[in-house]
Protein backbone atom coordinates (compact mmCIF):
# COMPACT_ATOMS: atom_id res chain seq x y z
CA UNK A 1 0.00 0.00 0.00
CA UNK A 2 0.60 3.29 -0.91
CA UNK A 3 0.29 6.36 1.61
CA UNK A 4 1.96 9.57 1.68
CA UNK A 5 2.68 12.44 4.06
CA UNK A 6 1.50 15.40 3.90
CA UNK A 7 1.39 19.42 5.03
CA UNK A 8 -1.70 20.85 5.66
CA UNK A 9 -2.13 24.17 2.66
CA UNK A 10 -4.41 26.25 0.74
CA UNK A 11 -7.48 24.12 -0.03
CA UNK A 12 -6.90 21.46 2.89
CA UNK A 13 -7.61 23.75 5.77
CA UNK A 14 -11.11 23.41 5.38
CA UNK A 15 -10.41 19.65 5.32
CA UNK A 16 -11.07 17.68 8.83
CA UNK A 17 -7.74 16.60 10.62
CA UNK A 18 -8.95 12.81 11.30
CA UNK A 19 -11.78 11.09 10.49
CA UNK A 20 -13.10 8.02 12.77
CA UNK A 21 -15.63 5.85 10.84
CA UNK A 22 -17.29 2.66 12.31
CA UNK A 23 -13.67 2.03 14.40
CA UNK A 24 -14.30 -1.37 16.45
CA UNK A 25 -11.32 -2.52 18.65
CA UNK A 26 -11.19 -5.47 20.18
CA UNK A 27 -9.50 -7.10 22.97
CA UNK A 28 -9.24 -10.86 22.35
CA UNK A 29 -8.61 -12.72 25.04
CA UNK A 30 -8.43 -16.88 26.04
CA UNK A 31 -9.18 -17.88 29.70
CA UNK A 32 -9.36 -21.86 30.82
CA UNK A 33 -9.39 -22.39 26.71
CA UNK A 34 -12.75 -19.91 26.56
CA UNK A 35 -11.94 -17.33 23.50
CA UNK A 36 -13.77 -13.99 24.51
CA UNK A 37 -13.96 -10.70 22.77
CA UNK A 38 -13.94 -7.91 25.09
CA UNK A 39 -16.08 -5.22 22.78
CA UNK A 40 -14.01 -1.90 24.20
CA UNK A 41 -14.81 0.45 21.09
CA UNK A 42 -17.47 -0.48 18.93
CA UNK A 43 -18.89 1.46 15.89
CA UNK A 44 -17.58 5.27 16.85
CA UNK A 45 -17.48 7.71 14.52
CA UNK A 46 -16.17 11.27 14.55
CA UNK A 47 -14.45 13.92 13.39
CA UNK A 48 -11.87 16.49 14.48
CA UNK A 49 -11.61 19.55 12.86
CA UNK A 50 -8.47 21.74 12.10
CA UNK A 51 -7.79 24.24 15.03
CA UNK A 52 -9.96 22.35 17.80
CA UNK A 53 -9.59 20.73 20.87
CA UNK A 54 -11.92 17.91 20.41
CA UNK A 55 -12.82 16.43 24.21
CA UNK A 56 -13.75 12.74 24.82
CA UNK A 57 -15.72 11.87 27.90
CA UNK A 58 -16.60 8.67 29.87
CA UNK A 59 -16.50 6.93 32.90
CA UNK A 60 -13.36 4.53 34.08
CA UNK A 61 -13.65 1.65 31.55
CA UNK A 62 -15.90 3.17 28.84
CA UNK A 63 -13.11 3.03 26.00
CA UNK A 64 -11.32 6.04 25.93
CA UNK A 65 -7.95 4.92 26.32
CA UNK A 66 -8.37 1.88 24.05
CA UNK A 67 -10.04 4.70 21.37
CA UNK A 68 -6.45 6.79 21.48
CA UNK A 69 -4.43 3.63 21.58
CA UNK A 70 -6.24 2.40 18.14
CA UNK A 71 -5.83 6.39 16.92
CA UNK A 72 -2.22 6.68 18.18
CA UNK A 73 -1.63 2.98 16.02
CA UNK A 74 -0.39 1.92 19.25
CA UNK A 75 -1.93 -1.67 18.51
CA UNK A 76 -0.81 -4.67 20.62
CA UNK A 77 -2.35 -8.04 20.69
CA UNK A 78 -4.71 -8.80 23.02
CA UNK A 79 -6.11 -5.35 21.39
CA UNK A 80 -7.00 -5.93 17.72
CA UNK A 81 -8.43 -3.34 14.94
CA UNK A 82 -11.47 -5.33 13.91
CA UNK A 83 -13.28 -3.05 11.65
CA UNK A 84 -13.66 0.66 10.52
CA UNK A 85 -11.26 3.25 9.87
CA UNK A 86 -8.84 6.06 11.06
CA UNK A 87 -7.69 8.77 8.60
CA UNK A 88 -5.53 11.61 9.10
CA UNK A 89 -5.59 14.61 6.75
CA UNK A 90 -1.33 14.50 6.92
CA UNK A 91 -1.63 10.22 5.97
CA UNK A 92 -4.00 9.20 3.39
CA UNK A 93 -4.31 6.29 2.30
CA UNK A 94 -4.21 3.56 5.05
CA UNK A 95 -6.98 3.97 6.91
CA UNK A 96 -5.20 4.35 10.27
CA UNK A 97 -1.76 4.67 12.05
CA UNK A 98 -1.58 1.08 12.74
CA UNK A 99 -1.42 -0.11 8.88
CA UNK A 100 1.91 2.55 8.18
CA UNK A 101 5.47 1.62 8.30
CA UNK A 102 7.83 2.00 11.12
CA UNK A 103 9.60 4.02 9.09
CA UNK A 104 6.70 6.58 8.12
CA UNK A 105 5.84 6.19 11.90
CA UNK A 106 9.31 7.28 13.12
CA UNK A 107 8.25 10.55 10.47
CA UNK A 108 5.13 10.94 11.70
CA UNK A 109 5.53 11.04 15.62
CA UNK A 110 6.21 14.56 17.51
CA UNK A 111 6.33 16.00 13.49
CA UNK A 112 2.66 15.53 12.73
CA UNK A 113 1.73 13.82 15.76
CA UNK A 114 2.21 14.01 19.57
CA UNK A 115 1.23 13.06 22.85
CA UNK A 116 0.75 14.22 26.26
CA UNK A 117 0.23 11.70 28.97
CA UNK A 118 -0.71 11.71 32.78
CA UNK A 119 2.28 11.35 34.75
CA UNK A 120 5.08 12.61 32.04
CA UNK A 121 8.03 9.71 33.02
CA UNK A 122 6.05 7.87 29.84
CA UNK A 123 7.55 10.42 27.71
CA UNK A 124 10.56 11.93 29.66
CA UNK A 125 13.06 9.37 29.87
CA UNK A 126 13.52 8.65 33.74
CA UNK A 127 17.43 7.80 33.76
CA UNK A 128 18.51 10.84 31.42
CA UNK A 129 18.20 14.68 31.53
CA UNK A 130 15.36 16.43 29.95
CA UNK A 131 17.67 18.01 27.60
CA UNK A 132 18.09 14.31 26.35
CA UNK A 133 14.51 13.74 25.46
CA UNK A 134 14.31 17.17 23.23
CA UNK A 135 17.18 16.16 21.41
CA UNK A 136 16.16 12.51 20.86
CA UNK A 137 12.43 13.31 19.82
CA UNK A 138 12.36 16.87 18.48
CA UNK A 139 15.93 17.17 16.89
CA UNK A 140 15.38 15.15 14.41
CA UNK A 141 12.88 16.53 13.09
CA UNK A 142 13.51 20.10 13.20
CA UNK A 143 17.44 20.03 12.80
CA UNK A 144 20.11 22.88 12.03
CA UNK A 145 23.05 23.03 14.52
CA UNK A 146 22.73 21.60 17.80
CA UNK A 147 23.50 24.92 19.39
CA UNK A 148 20.30 26.29 17.04
CA UNK A 149 18.16 23.41 18.28
CA UNK A 150 18.92 24.32 22.09
CA UNK A 151 17.90 28.17 21.70
CA UNK A 152 15.06 26.95 20.03
CA UNK A 153 14.06 24.22 22.88
CA UNK A 154 14.72 27.04 25.73
CA UNK A 155 12.87 30.00 23.94
CA UNK A 156 9.48 27.25 23.90
CA UNK A 157 10.11 26.58 27.36
CA UNK A 158 9.66 29.95 28.27
CA UNK A 159 6.36 29.60 27.12
CA UNK A 160 5.34 27.60 29.45
CA UNK A 161 7.42 29.46 32.31
CA UNK A 162 10.37 26.88 32.81
CA UNK A 163 13.85 28.21 33.55
CA UNK A 164 16.53 26.79 30.90
CA UNK A 165 17.81 25.11 34.33
CA UNK A 166 15.24 22.01 33.64
CA UNK A 167 17.26 21.34 30.74
CA UNK A 168 19.78 19.62 32.63
CA UNK A 169 17.24 18.12 35.23
CA UNK A 170 16.74 14.39 35.78
CA UNK A 171 12.26 14.29 35.47
CA UNK A 172 12.35 13.48 39.19
CA UNK A 173 14.08 16.62 40.57
CA UNK A 174 11.30 18.45 38.54
CA UNK A 175 7.83 18.64 40.82
CA UNK A 176 4.79 17.30 38.72
CA UNK A 177 3.65 20.22 37.35
CA UNK A 178 7.17 21.53 35.87
CA UNK A 179 7.38 17.82 34.59
CA UNK A 180 3.82 17.93 33.02
CA UNK A 181 5.09 21.63 31.63
CA UNK A 182 8.34 19.88 29.90
CA UNK A 183 5.74 17.16 28.41
CA UNK A 184 3.97 19.89 27.12
CA UNK A 185 7.18 21.88 25.56
CA UNK A 186 8.07 18.54 24.28
CA UNK A 187 5.02 17.68 22.86
CA UNK A 188 4.88 20.86 21.05
CA UNK A 189 8.30 22.23 20.19
CA UNK A 190 7.88 20.52 16.43
CA UNK A 191 3.97 22.40 16.11
CA UNK A 192 2.32 18.97 15.51
CA UNK A 193 -0.79 19.15 13.23
CA UNK A 194 -2.40 16.68 15.90
CA UNK A 195 -1.39 16.12 19.32
CA UNK A 196 -3.83 13.24 22.00
CA UNK A 197 -3.77 14.63 25.22
CA UNK A 198 -4.87 11.89 27.73
CA UNK A 199 -5.70 12.91 31.17
CA UNK A 200 -3.14 15.11 31.28
CA UNK A 201 -3.52 17.00 34.27
CA UNK A 202 -5.67 14.54 36.05
CA UNK A 203 -2.73 14.04 38.45
CA UNK A 204 -1.88 17.57 39.70
CA UNK A 205 -3.35 20.04 42.28
CA UNK A 206 -6.09 22.32 41.01
CA UNK A 207 -4.20 25.74 41.30
CA UNK A 208 -1.06 23.38 38.95
CA UNK A 209 -4.07 22.11 36.79
CA UNK A 210 -5.25 25.50 35.85
CA UNK A 211 -2.33 26.79 34.57
CA UNK A 212 -1.19 23.35 32.58
CA UNK A 213 -4.80 24.08 30.86
CA UNK A 214 -4.10 27.61 30.38
CA UNK A 215 -0.82 27.02 28.47
CA UNK A 216 -2.17 23.85 26.65
CA UNK A 217 -5.11 26.20 25.15
CA UNK A 218 -2.26 28.84 24.65
CA UNK A 219 0.24 27.09 22.69
CA UNK A 220 -2.74 25.32 20.36
CA UNK A 221 -3.97 28.51 19.74
CA UNK A 222 -0.45 29.60 18.58
CA UNK A 223 0.10 26.39 16.59
CA UNK A 224 -3.43 26.01 15.70
CA UNK A 225 -2.87 22.27 16.20
CA UNK A 226 -5.69 19.62 16.55
CA UNK A 227 -5.94 18.13 20.12
CA UNK A 228 -8.09 15.56 21.22
CA UNK A 229 -8.39 16.15 24.56
CA UNK A 230 -9.31 12.83 26.77
CA UNK A 231 -10.73 13.16 30.25
CA UNK A 232 -13.38 12.04 32.60
CA UNK A 233 -13.59 15.15 34.55
CA UNK A 234 -16.16 16.75 33.02
CA UNK A 235 -14.40 19.90 34.97
CA UNK A 236 -11.52 19.67 32.52
CA UNK A 237 -14.08 19.83 29.74
CA UNK A 238 -16.00 22.75 30.64
CA UNK A 239 -12.49 24.14 31.03
CA UNK A 240 -10.53 23.73 27.46
CA UNK A 241 -12.64 21.96 24.77
CA UNK A 242 -14.68 22.96 21.99
CA UNK A 243 -16.51 20.25 21.10
CA UNK A 244 -17.16 17.30 23.87
CA UNK A 245 -18.38 13.43 22.76
CA UNK A 246 -20.04 11.34 25.28
CA UNK A 247 -18.52 7.89 25.63
CA UNK A 248 -20.40 5.05 27.34
CA UNK A 249 -19.46 1.21 26.98
CA UNK A 250 -17.38 1.26 23.90
CA UNK A 251 -19.92 3.62 21.91
CA UNK A 252 -20.35 7.83 21.64
CA UNK A 253 -23.65 8.35 22.68
CA UNK A 254 -23.67 12.29 22.52
CA UNK A 255 -21.78 14.47 20.52
CA UNK A 256 -22.16 18.69 20.40
CA UNK A 257 -20.36 21.83 21.21
CA UNK A 258 -18.83 21.90 24.62
CA UNK A 259 -21.18 24.61 25.88
CA UNK A 260 -23.97 22.98 24.39
CA UNK A 261 -23.87 19.37 25.83
CA UNK A 262 -23.06 21.56 29.37
CA UNK A 263 -26.78 23.75 28.66
CA UNK A 264 -28.75 21.65 26.89
CA UNK A 265 -27.48 17.73 27.42
CA UNK A 266 -29.93 14.96 25.78
CA UNK A 267 -28.38 11.67 26.12
CA UNK A 268 -30.17 10.43 29.49
CA UNK A 269 -26.67 9.18 30.41
CA UNK A 270 -24.99 12.72 29.86
CA UNK A 271 -27.84 14.31 31.73
CA UNK A 272 -26.92 12.23 34.95
CA UNK A 273 -23.12 13.10 34.31
CA UNK A 274 -23.52 16.41 34.42
CA UNK A 275 -26.41 16.51 37.06
CA UNK A 276 -24.01 14.69 39.49
CA UNK A 277 -21.64 17.33 38.68
CA UNK A 278 -20.73 19.14 42.09
CA UNK A 279 -22.41 22.67 42.43
CA UNK A 280 -20.46 25.53 44.64
CA UNK A 281 -21.97 25.98 48.16
CA UNK A 282 -23.55 22.25 47.87
CA UNK A 283 -22.06 20.12 51.07
CA UNK A 284 -23.88 16.98 50.03
CA UNK A 285 -22.57 14.67 47.22
CA UNK A 286 -24.99 14.45 44.35
CA UNK A 287 -26.74 11.20 43.70
CA UNK A 288 -25.07 9.59 40.86
CA UNK A 289 -26.13 6.86 38.09
CA UNK A 290 -27.69 3.49 39.83
CA UNK A 291 -26.54 0.36 38.28
CA UNK A 292 -22.47 -0.14 36.81
CA UNK A 293 -21.18 -0.20 33.63
CA UNK A 294 -21.85 -3.35 31.59
CA UNK A 295 -19.31 -6.17 31.04
CA UNK A 296 -17.51 -5.49 28.03
CA UNK A 297 -17.05 -9.13 26.82
CA UNK A 298 -20.99 -9.48 26.90
CA UNK A 299 -22.87 -6.45 26.48
CA UNK A 300 -26.56 -5.97 26.91
CA UNK A 301 -28.20 -6.10 23.15
CA UNK A 302 -29.44 -2.82 22.01
CA UNK A 303 -28.46 -0.13 23.96
CA UNK A 304 -26.05 -0.45 26.37
CA UNK A 305 -27.27 1.98 28.47
CA UNK A 306 -30.78 0.24 28.90
CA UNK A 307 -30.39 -1.52 31.75
CA UNK A 308 -29.58 2.01 34.16
CA UNK A 309 -31.78 4.02 32.09
CA UNK A 310 -34.99 5.56 33.15
CA UNK A 311 -36.01 6.35 29.78
CA UNK A 312 -35.54 2.83 28.56
CA UNK A 313 -38.41 1.08 26.25
CA UNK A 314 -38.96 -2.15 24.32
CA UNK A 315 -36.92 -1.07 21.26
CA UNK A 316 -34.23 0.14 23.59
CA UNK A 317 -33.55 -3.42 24.68
CA UNK A 318 -33.64 -4.64 21.21
CA UNK A 319 -31.88 -2.35 18.56
CA UNK A 320 -28.94 -0.65 18.89
CA UNK A 321 -29.52 3.44 18.54
CA UNK A 322 -27.22 5.30 15.91
CA UNK A 323 -26.27 8.88 16.08
CA UNK A 324 -28.21 11.56 14.39
CA UNK A 325 -27.95 15.22 14.50
CA UNK A 326 -30.95 16.30 16.79
CA UNK A 327 -30.14 19.99 16.38
CA UNK A 328 -27.36 21.41 14.20
CA UNK A 329 -24.09 20.14 15.23
CA UNK A 330 -25.32 18.21 18.20
CA UNK A 331 -25.68 14.47 17.38
CA UNK A 332 -26.96 11.90 19.97
CA UNK A 333 -27.92 8.14 19.90
CA UNK A 334 -31.21 7.43 22.08
CA UNK A 335 -34.73 6.33 20.81
CA UNK A 336 -36.13 8.66 23.51
CA UNK A 337 -34.93 11.80 22.22
CA UNK A 338 -34.59 10.87 18.48
CA UNK A 339 -37.68 8.46 18.22
CA UNK A 340 -38.91 5.57 16.83
CA UNK A 341 -36.14 3.39 15.15
CA UNK A 342 -33.42 6.15 16.13
CA UNK A 343 -34.14 7.85 12.58
N1 LIG B 1 -5.14 -5.38 27.87
C1 LIG B 1 -6.45 -5.61 28.02
N2 LIG B 1 -6.94 -6.86 27.91
C2 LIG B 1 -8.25 -7.12 28.03
N3 LIG B 1 -9.18 -6.15 28.26
C3 LIG B 1 -8.77 -4.89 28.38
C4 LIG B 1 -7.38 -4.55 28.27
N4 LIG B 1 -7.27 -3.19 28.44
C5 LIG B 1 -8.53 -2.72 28.65
N5 LIG B 1 -9.43 -3.74 28.60
C6 LIG B 1 -10.89 -3.63 28.76
O1 LIG B 1 -11.40 -2.77 27.75
C7 LIG B 1 -12.46 -1.97 28.25
C8 LIG B 1 -12.17 -0.50 27.99
O2 LIG B 1 -11.03 -0.12 28.76
P1 LIG B 1 -10.27 1.27 28.57
O3 LIG B 1 -9.00 1.21 29.39
O4 LIG B 1 -10.14 1.58 27.13
O5 LIG B 1 -11.32 2.28 29.25
P2 LIG B 1 -11.08 3.77 29.79
O6 LIG B 1 -12.35 4.51 29.49
O7 LIG B 1 -9.83 4.33 29.23
O8 LIG B 1 -10.96 3.55 31.34
P3 LIG B 1 -9.96 4.31 32.38
O9 LIG B 1 -10.47 5.73 32.45
O10 LIG B 1 -10.19 3.54 33.65
O11 LIG B 1 -8.58 4.18 31.83
C9 LIG B 1 -12.62 -2.34 29.72
O12 LIG B 1 -13.65 -3.30 29.83
C10 LIG B 1 -11.27 -2.95 30.07
O13 LIG B 1 -11.41 -3.91 31.10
Amino acid sequence: MHASVEQPHGDQEAQPLLVVRDLQAYYRTSHAGVRRGIRAVDGVSFTVRRGEIYGLAGESSSGKTTLIKSIAGAIKPPLEIVGGSMEFAFLSGYGGLHRAARAELERIRWRHLSYIMQGSMNVLNPVRRVRSSFVDFAYPHIGGSLKQFEQLVVAHLARVKLDPSVLTAFPHELSGGMRQRAALALATICRPGFIIADEPTTALDVVVQKEVLGMIRGIQRETGSSVLFVTHDMGVHAHITDRLAIMYAGRLVEEAATAEIFRNPLHPYTKNLISSLPRIGEDAPRAGLAGAPPNLADPPSGCRFHPRCPLASEICCREVPVMREASSGHRVACFAVNGGDGA
